[in-house]
């Protein structure tokens, strides 16, 4: 559920009509829902009500100042994974001692700045990240709180580029090897040990990968104890998928009820990462159909946004809908891949959508709240679209459309 509906023929956002957005900001142009947003945090942070818990969005999803400070009000946590988006949920008021950092590259003056702010936890993805990590805060006279990112190898079931605790995959530390890791940790100055973390992949449809992870968590969770390491966090990660077709992903409170299941009476709090089940759904692309080119093979119509824009169809053939904002408009019906200006193959929104267009009609990019402007280039030299934020009858505009100044600024000639 989202609040993208037509009223009286019209795609609106909340109360307001995309036609609008689109008169006043032109397109591209990106468009969150604040209702659509704060509904997806509660739905997390409900299921979770029995137990000590926190939500940290994973900012990586769409990391817009304004989609940050709207749960940063809600009391949100934020897992982040570089300064870049440390210093984004600190400018948007997101408190750092409800900030987990995750990544397999932390630098170290990455470490020393979540250090000084004071963070919540670091997720350590490899032995020389603890060692490191261990340097940096002892240097610094302080302690750093950790957990281990353990990588469970289950198989997620989902696109292999975006899998993770598979133990092909670059992303925690195997297993097997957590226990020793855990004891030389709890050796190293600098560290205190604080918690247990995984994260096996995105768009997850089902239970059973989850359930699996937390199982082969519990087992290490209390092989350390026996070693005497307690811990007072366990966080699962992100990655419930959402519906962008007719995938059915279980809800947050179907997989808080089961996770909780398996927690029983532990003594820990659970923390999640969830980012796309918070932000796809919340979010549209618009864009303007600029001509039809029927062939012989194929019916085109070229949009003004490309895959510079919204990557995820070309990069995981990924099914997005694609919508006209005027509901009953006539035009030439055909059975259309929605293509971009950029000079690819693979630039395409959309394959064999049944649409009726003509040039200059309005269509919506559906469930592009995540992963869409995140993963934004300026390929082709395109500035980035602007990005819109609805909140009841009310459209601010909160990221500039960039210009063409925008595009090379910072570089330079040679003498
Ligand atoms: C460590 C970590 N946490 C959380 C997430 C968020 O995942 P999702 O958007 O699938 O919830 C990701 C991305 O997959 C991640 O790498
Ligand atoms: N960017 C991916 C998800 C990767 C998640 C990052 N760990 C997507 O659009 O589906």
């Amino acid at each position: 559920m989202d609040h993208f509906n037509y009223k009286n023929g019209q795609l609106c956002a909340e109360d307001i009509p995309l036609r609008e957005i689109a008169a006043a900001h032109g397109t591209p142009c990106y468009i969150y829902s604040r209702a659509t947003l704060e509904r997806h945090w509660h739905a997390f942070d409900d299921a979770f009500a029995e137990q000590p818990h926190l939500v940290c969005y994973a900012v990586k999803a769409n990391s817009n100042l304004a989609i940050l400070d709207v749960l940063a009000r809600l009391g949100s946590g934020f897992d982040i994974v570089s300064i870049g988006e440390l210093e984004r949920v600190i400018k948007a008021g997101g408190k750092a001692g409800r900030i987990v950092f995750s990544g397999v590259g932390k630098r170290p003056e990455e470490m020393q700045r979540a250090l000084e702010l004071g963070i919540r936890c670091f997720n350590i993805e490899s032995e020389a990240e603890l060692e490191r990590l261990s340097q940096v805060a002892t240097a610094m006279g302080v302690e750093a709180p950790v957990a281990l990112r353990v990588n469970p190898d289950v198989d997620a079931g989902t696109h292999p580029y975006i899998s993770t605790g598979l133990k092909e995959n670059k992303f925690g530390i195997p297993i097997g090897e957590a226990l020793a890791l855990y004891e030389k940790a709890a050796d190293l100055p600098g560290l205190k040990i604080s918690g247990i973390d995984c994260h096996i992949g995105s768009q997850l449809t089902e239970l059973s990968p989850f359930l699996d992870a937390l199982d082969r968590l519990l087992l290490l969770v209390d092989r350390l104890a026996e070693k005497g390491i307690s811990i007072d966090h366990l966080d699962l990660g992100g990655g419930l998928g959402v519906t962008y077709r007719d995938e059915t992903p279980p809800s947050p409170a179907e997989y808080a009820r089961a996770v909780s299941q398996k927690l029983a009476d532990r003594p820990f709090g659970i923390f999640i990462e969830p980012g796309r089940a918070i932000a796809a759904n919340a979010g549209v692309l618009l864009t303007r159909v600029e001509y039809l080119k029927p062939t012989q093979e194929k019916d085109f119509a070229i949009v003004d946004a490309a895959m510079n824009d919204l990557i995820r169809p070309s990069l995981y053939q990924a099914w997005q809908a694609i919508i006209p904002v005027e509901q009953n408009a006539t035009g030439r019906d055909g059975s259309y891949d929605i293509v971009g200006p950029v000079c690819e193959t693979g630039d395409f929104l959309g394959k064999d959508r049944e649409l009726s267009l003509s040039p200059g009609d309005l269509l919506a990019v559906r469930s592009s709240g995540a992963y869409g402007f995140t993963m934004a280039s300026n390929y082709n030299s395109r500035p980035r679209a602007a990005e819109v934020m609805v909140d009841g009858n009310q459209a601010y505009l909160v990221r500039e459309r960039e210009t063409l100044a925008d595009l090379y600024r910072g570089e330079h000639l040679i003498p």
